[in-house]
């Protein structure tokens, strides 16, 4: 698609590229008199960005974290850019599923090596965790899909990090980084995914030998999903359930070879294969696992948080029996990260899409408008652009707390584990569940092109909305959230201290009703009073159940519908907190306009989340109807406000075309002409006449069949 790919078509396209018809392609790229397609670029978004009046580049900064981190990030994606292989000629999607996973592994190899030999040496380490969006960008330009590799940086390499003793990282790690095995993630299985106390696969220690024997009792028993199992990986972390001493000590971390390191064979008493097609991921081989008895040394198991001793002794070592966890709340942190960069992307096309795209008649006879320039437009976009932001800046403030709760682990104090799981898991939910519904509504926004995979609309909505399942389901998440908060609500009752971001609560126990005010803090704290009714209301109906002969646990299941609603408020309240704050503090220094329209964004997305819960701003605070009916003008001013500024901001998140891969959405704005040049490349068009037609239409056709 971009310029880098052309000349590239004979050694990447994994089907032989029909020269034979090439006439065909070039006569349907002659239209009008015999003008080729246009070559330069969209006058729209030429005059789009003229009327741009802030400085792009500094929100691109504030963005990115800072103008040094842009200058890094720049040369990353520049090394990786320039290398030329990361794009295909002929589209994956239109290759078959044996081809899409083949040309996947040759991306993933070329990708690896750039960031073996170039980007680990330039930024470290950090790349995998504070600074992770700069690789997760640029994997984008090789990948449009998902890398099977995606595991082995994301999941295989943290737990290492996090669960192995300090002789185990020092083992396995430097093999690891080097990519001389490669690893994934084992623990969710046929049966069992969210219930991770249920799996069933057993490493029962046997102190004769000392090895573990890790054993898939039954057909439920088999992992099942992890990315990059069925054909690539050699090793994976198995999460199974540790037996000792005839005693179950629950589930525990174990590194397992899979495969033979030179045949790449999957070694006796391992059963491996791949699940067979998905509704996205189609590159990243996730697959099944089942063991046969099968062996493995005693320090092949985690020991970071317990051990077992040669004996067979266990011995529990962390100070909280959740770290075994701990993989996956690092995840859901990095997670939230990931969906705002993806809706940014979705943002992007959809925004320069709909200033290039004209249609109707706002005026009889009068030129067709931008579709831009439809309110209903503004509605749909840019409360993308004001989540997309939302979200990154949340983001760097639950690293900033996973930091710092981490640093206090380290020194043994576990004491802010609970709130650290609470916020992670509810704001991977809401950021995930929010991401996947509008990209979708970029998608509709885009009508018919949006639907073209060429797009690229459509494969980030299949990667995004998976987010909002694995590593935690949305529903599952914001529960583990709601147990937190009814336990905050019964110490703020009871006049004891809580933790920072319930600190809310000490105040709304009073049962004062808030009046609203339409100012960012006024609407903020107008959040954090229907959170508190909502759990209230929830603590309410718990005791109403009990008080009627429920057990605790009965009276929690059908109170559930509302406990899931109030972590949900409680959430969105915390998300407004953090993206009023951080704009603030970010835009301290900013040029006035720049400050402006920060401030612009951010009432947007305060007031669209104050018009979509207007029920719950009736029933837990005082505000009437004339503060909605304001609230509502404001929302309708911010749209115009931000109008002129739409590609400017979308140009902010700084994508490289080979990043965004859209047709609609390139910098340029060619959108038609991309269009034309993509469908082109369709296998379907590579001759004139389908071997089809003679075997089955001819035929019958002419009544032969
Ligand atoms: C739902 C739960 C949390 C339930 O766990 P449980 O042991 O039954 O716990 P419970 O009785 O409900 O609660 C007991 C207690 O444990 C706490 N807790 C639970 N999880 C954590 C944590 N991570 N950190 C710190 N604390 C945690 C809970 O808050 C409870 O605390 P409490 O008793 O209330 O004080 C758990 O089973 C779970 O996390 N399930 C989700 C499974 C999951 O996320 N799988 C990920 C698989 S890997 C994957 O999807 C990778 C995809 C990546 C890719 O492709 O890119
Ligand atoms: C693309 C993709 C990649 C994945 N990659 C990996 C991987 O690399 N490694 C790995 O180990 N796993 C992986 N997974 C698995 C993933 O983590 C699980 O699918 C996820 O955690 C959800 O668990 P489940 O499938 O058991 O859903 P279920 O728990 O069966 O959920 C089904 C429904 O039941 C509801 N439900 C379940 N429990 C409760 C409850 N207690 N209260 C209320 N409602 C409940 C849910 O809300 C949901 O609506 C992947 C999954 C996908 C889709």
């Amino acid at each position: 698609m971009g310029t880098r790919c052309e000349g590239l078509r004979d050694s990447l396209s994994p089907i032989a590229y029909y020269e034979e018809y090439s006439h065909f392609r070039l006569d349907c790229l002659k239209i009008d008199d015999n003008k080729e397609l246009s070559m330069s670029a969209n006058e729209d978004l030429a005059k789009e960005r003229a009327r741009c009046d802030f400085n792009v580049s500094e929100i691109t900064n504030i963005l990115d974290g800072g103008i040094e981190r842009t200058k890094q990030r720049k040369k990353i994606e520049s090394i990786a850019l320039s290398n030329g292989k990361c794009c295909d000629v002929t589209p994956e999607e239109t290759l078959g599923p044996k081809e899409r996973y083949e040309n996947a592994i040759r991306k993933s190899c070329l990708y690896t090596k750039i960031v073996k030999d170039q980007v680990l040496t330039l930024t470290g380490l950090e790349v995998l965790g504070s600074n992770s969006s700069v690789l997760r960008r640029t994997a984008d330009a090789f990948f449009k899909d998902i890398s099977p590799f995606l595991l082995h940086l994301g999941m295989f390499v943290p737990t290492i990090m996090g669960q192995g003793t300090p002789e185990q990282q020092s083992y396995w790690l430097p093999r690891a980084l080097d990519f001389q095995i490669i690893g994934t993630y084992a623990q969710t299985e046929l049966g069992h995914g969210t219930f991770i106390r249920g799996l069933e696969t057993t490493a029962t220690y046997d102190p004769d030998t000392e090895e573990f024997v890790i054993h898939s009792p039954r057909l439920t028993s088999y992992k099942w999903w992890a990315g990059g199992l069925g054909k690539t990986s050699n090793y994976c972390i198995v999460v199974a359930q540790l037996y000792t001493q005839g005693k179950c000590y629950g589930i525990h971390p174990f590194i397992v070879q899979i495969r033979d390191e030179d045949t790449h064979m999957p070694l006796p008493g391992v059963r491996v294969g791949e699940i067979g097609p998905r509704m996205g991921f189609n590159t990243a081989d996730n697959g099944f696992l089942g063991f046969d008895h099968y062996r493995i040394p005693r320090n092949h198991m985690l020991m970071k948080n317990s051990q077992v001793l040669k004996d067979g002794t266990y011995v529990k070592v962390a100070s909280h029996s959740k770290l075994t966890y701990g993989t996956m709340v690092f995840v859901r942190v990095m997670l939230v990260n990931e969906v705002a960069f993806n809706l940014a992307k979705a943002a992007t096309i959809a925004v320069r899409y709909s200033a290039v795209r004209r249609q109707s008649e706002k005026i009889s006879g009068e030129p067709e408008p931008q579709i831009i320039d439809y309110v209903t437009q503004q509605h749909k976009l840019f409360v993308c652009i004001a989540t997309a932001h939302a979200l990154q800046l949340s983001s760097n403030w639950l690293w900033k707390t996973f930091s710092a709760v981490l640093a206090d682990m380290r020194g043994g104090n576990t004491e802010n584990l609970p709130e650290l799981h609470a916020l992670s898991s509810c704001l991977k939910a809401l950021s995930t569940s929010d991401s996947a519904a509008l990209i979708e509504q970029c998608r509709l926004a885009c009508g018919g092109h949006g639907y073209m995979l060429s797009s690229n609309l459509p494969l980030l909505y299949s990667f995004v909305t998976a987010t909002r399942t694995y590593e935690g389901d949305y529903t599952v998440l914001l529960l583990q959230t709601a147990r937190f908060l009814i336990k905050a609500w019964e110490q703020a009752e009871s006049g004891n201290p809580v933790t920072p971001t319930v600190s809310y609560m000490e105040e709304a126990v009073v049962g004062n009703k808030y009046k609203w005010n339409g100012s960012a803090e006024g609407i903020i704290k107008a959040a954090y009073y229907v959170a508190a009714g909502k759990i209230s209301s929830s603590v309410t109906s718990i005791r109403k159940r009990m008080k009627n002969g429920k057990a605790f646990e009965d009276a929690w299941e059908l109170t559930g519908v509302q406990l899931v609603a109030a972590a949900e408020a409680h959430c969105r309240a915390v998300i407004c907190d953090v993206y009023r704050k951080e704009t603030v503090r970010l835009t301290a220094n900013s040029s006035p306009n720049v400050k402006t329209v920060m401030d612009q964004l951010n009432m947007l997305y305060l007031s669209h989340w104050a018009l979509e819960r207007t029920g719950d701003l009736l029933r837990y605070t005082s505000t009437t109807e004339d503060d909605i009916i304001s609230c509502q003008q404001r929302y309708e001013e911010l749209l115009a406000a931000i109008r002129p500024n739409a590609v400017g901001l979308v140009d902010a998140f700084d994508f490289p075309d080979e990043i965004l891969q859209s047709t609609l959405g390139a910098y340029d704005g060619r959108v038609y002409e991309r269009l034309m040049e993509e469908a082109l490349k369709s296998p379907l068009n590579a001759e004139p006449v389908n071997r089809s037609f003679h075997q089955y239409l001819k035929p019958l056709m002419q009544g032969k069949l």
